[in-house]
């Protein structure tokens, strides 16, 4: 299959994302990504407050608390959440603890992901926690947006893998607490290997570029 891919060759395989886009997440997913918004903040004030010792310690201790509740309950069966809820319903039910897009995770940006056409796009903004260079993101937690953007566009196609090459440019630094937006698409399939293209800017201006070569699995 060496032919480039159409834009509706990808988006019948985007129903969960596009289709669902408006429907309310209620109860314990919407609990999940609260706690996880939240959990974002407090990130936040941790890396940029200039907050007394006193207080630190009183936020730990709770935090300690609230761990030793969430840590006495079971985990989750593997997957549990995509054999549940992986429905047209829930847009993230798939992926919401994803690092990089998933809103049930504190970690991710989160990296807000749409289908135009044959192109991904995303838009994020990067907090204090992702500083590299003083008042710009770190390269690395750029790669990985990039990671997944691709990763995200191939694993559209009819046969998405892994990741086995991802190169970078960084054109110009990228700022922190500036929305960003960025675009990937597959540009060609050979045999096994899918060859992917993504670009992240701040406004109009560059900041970064991918390629990608990913991987279907044999
Ligand atoms: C809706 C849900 C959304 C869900 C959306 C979720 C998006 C998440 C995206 C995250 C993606 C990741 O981070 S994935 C995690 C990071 N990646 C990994 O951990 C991958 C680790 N590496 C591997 O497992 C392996 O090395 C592979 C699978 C990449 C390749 O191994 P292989 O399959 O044995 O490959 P092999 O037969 O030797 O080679 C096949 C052909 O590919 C070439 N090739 C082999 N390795 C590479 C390579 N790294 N980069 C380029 N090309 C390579 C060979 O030269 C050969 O070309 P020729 O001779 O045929 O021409």
């Amino acid at each position: 299959m060496n032919e480039p891919l159409d834009g509706s060759a990808l988006s019948q395989y985007f129903l969960l994302p596009t289709d669902a886009s408006e429907a309310p997440v209620t109860g314990i997913w919407a609990e999940r990504r609260r706690l996880a918004s939240i959990m974002r903040t407090v990130i936040e004030h941790l890396t940029v407050a200039d907050t007394p010792e006193s207080e630190l310690r009183e936020a730990a201790d709770t935090l300690q608390h609230l761990a030793a509740q969430l840590g006495a309950h079971p985990r989750r069966r593997k997957r549990d959440d995509i054999a549940d809820t992986a429905t047209p319903m829930d847009k993230h039910a798939l992926i919401d603890f994803s690092p990089l897009i998933g809103l049930s995770n504190p970690i991710s940006p989160p990296l807000e992901l749409t289908l135009d056409g044959n192109t991904l796009r995303g838009r994020l903004r990067f907090g204090t926690a992702y500083e590299g260079p003083p008042g710009c993101a770190h390269g690395g937690c750029i790669a990985a947006v990039f990671d997944e953007l691709l990763g995200y566009a191939q694993s559209l196609t009819s046969l998405p893998g892994m990741t086995g090459t991802l190169t970078i440019r960084y054109r110009v630094p990228t700022p922190l607490h500036t929305e960003l937006h960025c675009e990937a698409r597959v540009q060609r399939i050979s045999g096994r290997k899918i060859f992917c293209v993504g670009r992240l800017y701040a406004g109009e201006t560059l900041c970064a570029e991918a390629d990608g070569v990913f991987l279907a699995s044999r």
